[in-house]
């Protein structure tokens, strides 16, 4: 698992170093030389400016300054706040600098190529205001490319948001592990390239700490992944349901039920209004449809035990018809996804749709932002929580579910806690349908019985794979089709042989 750490885990994971025998002054001369290593790699870069702050981020620039300095870099230190102010490994490392010291209040940038932004790291506590903001803002209208030490100055490590000003950097090195800001938007826009450098944590610190947030990617969810078996059938390896709007609607079901069979159901029906069975049944032919025009007859069908997870939303339109088949759904024996219209029906009205999926054997939502907004509408302390990673987390709780907060940076979050925050979805996969195939991605993992959270994380992942498979230009209905790469990969890589 790669895991990602708020900065009061990774205040945890350097104290916990320091008490195994590792001097908080070597980690600050690791973390310095590796920021060092970061500026001589870029091209020419002979005058640096390094702006540092009053504490251990601006230790860790001071470090970097003195290696430079000796590597026959041209080096300006720049202090915000007084010298003899610093304390702690700040203050041994500013006494190892002895070079000048100017002002970073008046540092002006016309001999600088370079500038290291050492200000404010993990102990950014507070919006910048004042003095530290207009130099954040001075240094960012500058034009000179900046390398950001653990986070461009101003970024928060926990939520990705913006205190007040941040500059952009081309650059980022970080320390032991990434942190939830370097993923979320537009905390990771604002990075540029990301490092992370080994500074001597041992790996071993992560046992006591147990973080819950990790990068979406396959060691978060791997080991839950489901492959074919030698032995499996095509009922062994589930069957989904999707339901389906009218003639007319009918192309966002399409596309979900193909997502569905290419995530590897080993069956996928559609259920849909007599008008829309024609259209299904001559559009692709590995697909079924059955006729069930209301809820009940939905029901009815379902009374096979063999449909293991059901998909209600896509295309459904919003209302109590869709509430009602999204309940027909939920039983002991299937898990269920309700995505789109299906969440819009229970706008303001979270608690109800939280009955509702009590009901399923496991459950995922999958909103953008404008039907998260609408579900919680009203809901506060998930509306206003301080982050997309704190929102996703409060929605599961709330609804005892797992929920995918879809968008450039996709977070996904079941009701205990645990969280993984997507980096692979390229720009053009924002297209018409594609929350739809996704869906059905979810959907046709469930069916196999993966647990909803891998199932959904899984999802995410392979969603984000499989359009940069397709590449630009990339439709909605290329997603299902580009999978098949994306798995002629993945299962070699999860120990999958072939039988
Ligand atoms: N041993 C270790 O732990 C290691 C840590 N490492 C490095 O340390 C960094 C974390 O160091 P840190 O905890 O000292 O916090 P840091 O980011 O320097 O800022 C704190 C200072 O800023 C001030 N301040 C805060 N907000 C402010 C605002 N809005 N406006 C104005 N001032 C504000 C705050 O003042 P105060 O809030 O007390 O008034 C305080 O003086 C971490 O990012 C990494 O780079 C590495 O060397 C590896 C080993
Ligand atoms: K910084």
């Amino acid at each position: 698992m790669n895991a990602l750490l708020d900065p009061r885990e990774m205040a945890e994971a350097d104290a916990r170093a320091i008490e195994g025998g590792i001097a908080g002054l070597t980690l600050m001369e690791r973390a310095g030389t590796a920021v060092a290593d970061a500026a001589a790699r870029r091209p020419y870069p002979t005058r640096i400016a390094i702006l540092c702050g009053p504490g251990n981020n601006g230790g860790d620039g001071l470090v970097a300054a003195r290696i430079l300095a000796q590597r026959g870099f041209r080096v300006r230190v720049a202090l915000l706040g007084a010298r003899d102010a610093l304390i702690g490994d700040a203050a041994a490392a500013a006494r190892r600098w002895t070079g000048p010291v100017e002002s970073a209040e008046t540092l002006t940038y016309e001999t600088v190529d370079l500038i290291v932004d050492a200000l404010f790291g993990a102990g950014l506590a507070r919006d910048l205001e004042g003095v530290p903001r207009a130099v954040v803002e001075r240094m960012a209208a500058s034009g000179r490319p900046i390398i950001a030490v653990d986070l461009p100055s101003g970024l928060d490590g926990a939520t990705g948001k913006v205190r007040g000003a941040a500059a952009q950097a081309v650059e980022t090195v970080t320390f032991f592990r990434r942190k939830p800001g370097h993923l979320l938007l537009p905390g990771r826009a604002l990075c540029g390239r990301v490092r992370v450098a080994d500074i001597g944590i041992p790996a071993s610190v992560l046992d006591a700490i147990a973080p819950t947030c990790a990068v979406n990617d396959p060691g978060a969810w791997g080991s839950a992944f489901v492959l074919p078996a030698a032995a499996g059938h095509k009922y062994s390896r589930g069957h989904a349901l999707v339901a389906s709007g009218g003639a007319w609607t009918a192309g966002a079901a399409r596309l979900a039920a193909r997502g569905a069979l290419r995530a590897g159901a080993g069956l996928v029906t559609i259920a849909c209004p007599p008008d829309a069975l024609a259209v299904h049944a001559a559009s692709y032919a590995a697909l079924m449809a059955r006729p069930v025009g209301d809820a009940a007859e939905l029901g009815r069908l379902l009374e096979d035990p063999r449909f293991t997870a059901a998909l209600v939303g896509p295309g459904l339109g919003a209302g109590p018809q869709a509430q009602a088949m999204l309940a027909a759904c939920a039983g002991p024996e299937r898990s269920v996804v309700a995505d789109a219209d299906a969440l819009t029906s229970f706008a303001g009205d979270a608690a109800a749709l939280a009955a509702v999926l009590s009901r399923a054997r496991g459950a995922v939502v999958t909103p953008h932002e404008g039907e998260f907004a609408r579900l919680f509408a009203g809901d506060d302390s998930v509306l206003g929580a301080p982050s997309k990673l704190a929102r996703a987390r409060a929605a599961a709780a709330r609804l005892g579910a797992v929920v995918v907060l879809k968008g450039a940076d996709t977070v996904v979050a079941e009701p205990g806690g645990h969280a993984t925050i997507a980096e692979n979805a390229p720009a053009f996969l924002a297209t018409a349908g594609a929350g739809d195939v996704l869906a059905g991605f979810v959907c046709g993992l469930l069916a196999q019985a993966m647990p909803p959270f891998a199932a959904a994380s899984a999802a995410v992942w392979l969603h984000g794979e499989a359009a940069r498979e397709a590449g630009p230009g990339l439709i909605a209905d290329d997603l299902p089709e580009a999978l098949r790469p994306v798995y002629a990969r993945l299962f070699p890589s999860l120990g999958w042989t072939g039988a």
